[in-house]
């Protein structure tokens, strides 16, 4: 229908182009807004998780460690089998090597991510506690050897986490590159304080959300796989 009073002029831009724009199209505006905020979170967030106690952030891993079992049990029963990836602590980051220990005792495999190349996913190795580490990038122990293997679960730490369970990490984008370039892709949990939500991470294109997020207060965000 025309309005006699605004009659069409035209458009700015024909309409029979909007199918060449790329979906993964980013507005490098919005996206330098973005990564700036997001630059100046990390920095508060990371300052608040060093500001806690180490009684605190030491409770908070041992029922982390309930809450993961729990949820591990009601996604795949047994545990035995299962390869289990998490990290080694920086930065205050949640100390899980007790839990870790404990899924080794019941038969799962833990490994440990590494950078191998920059700007690329990360490779993971198995971890016991008597392996051989060395320093990789950041100067994060790493296993020294041992084949690659590939996660059945992923634990992500995480420096904040929104309640759609998009995480923000240091900024090197690893998790995601890794969860984009694993078929199947492994269960992928995030794991932190819960005083580190923020209300969104305004995530952008290249942002993958994990499948469930675990604080000290349990399971903030799940998907029936
Ligand atoms: N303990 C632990 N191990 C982990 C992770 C983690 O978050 N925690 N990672 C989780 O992914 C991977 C390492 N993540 C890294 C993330 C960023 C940079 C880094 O070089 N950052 C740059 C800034 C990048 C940017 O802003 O563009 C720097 O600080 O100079 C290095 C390693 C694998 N191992
Ligand atoms: N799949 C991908 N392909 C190419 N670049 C990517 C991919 N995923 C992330 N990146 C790049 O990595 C950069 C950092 O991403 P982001 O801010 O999400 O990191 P992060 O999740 O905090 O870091 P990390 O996972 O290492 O803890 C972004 O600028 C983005 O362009």
């Amino acid at each position: 229908m025309t309005d006699p009073d605004h009659p069409v002029r035209g458009y700015a831009a024909p309409p029979c182009l909007a199918h060449e724009i790329d979906p993964a199209y980013v507005d490098p505006q919005q996206a330098d807004d973005v990564a700036r905020w997001r630059k100046a979170e990390r920095a508060r967030l990371l300052a608040d998780r060093a500001g806690q106690p180490v009684a605190v952030r030491h409770a908070a891993a041992a029922v982390i460690g309930c809450h993961l079992d729990a949820l591990l049990a009601q996604r795949f029963g047994s545990i035995d089998g299962l390869t289990i990836s998490a990290w080694w602590p920086i930065k205050a980051e949640l100390n899980l090597r007790n839990w870790l220990e404990s899924l080794l005792a019941r038969g799962a495999r833990v490994a440990l991510p590494v950078v191998e190349e920059r700007a690329a996913p990360l490779h993971f190795r198995l971890w016991t506690p008597d392996c051989r580490m060395v320093q990789g990038v950041w100067k994060i122990p790493v296993p020294a050897d041992g084949p690659d293997v590939t996660p059945d679960v992923t634990l992500a730490p995480v420096v904040g986490w929104d309640a759609a369970g998009y995480r923000l990490g240091y900024g090197g984008g690893y998790f995601d590159r890794t969860l984009a370039a694993l078929a199947p892709r492994p269960l992928a949990i995030g794991v932190g304080l819960h005083a580190a939500q923020v209300p969104t991470i305004f995530p952008q294109p290249h942002d993958i959300a994990m499948d469930v997020v675990v604080t000290e207060a349990g399971e903030q965000k799940g998907t029936t796989p």
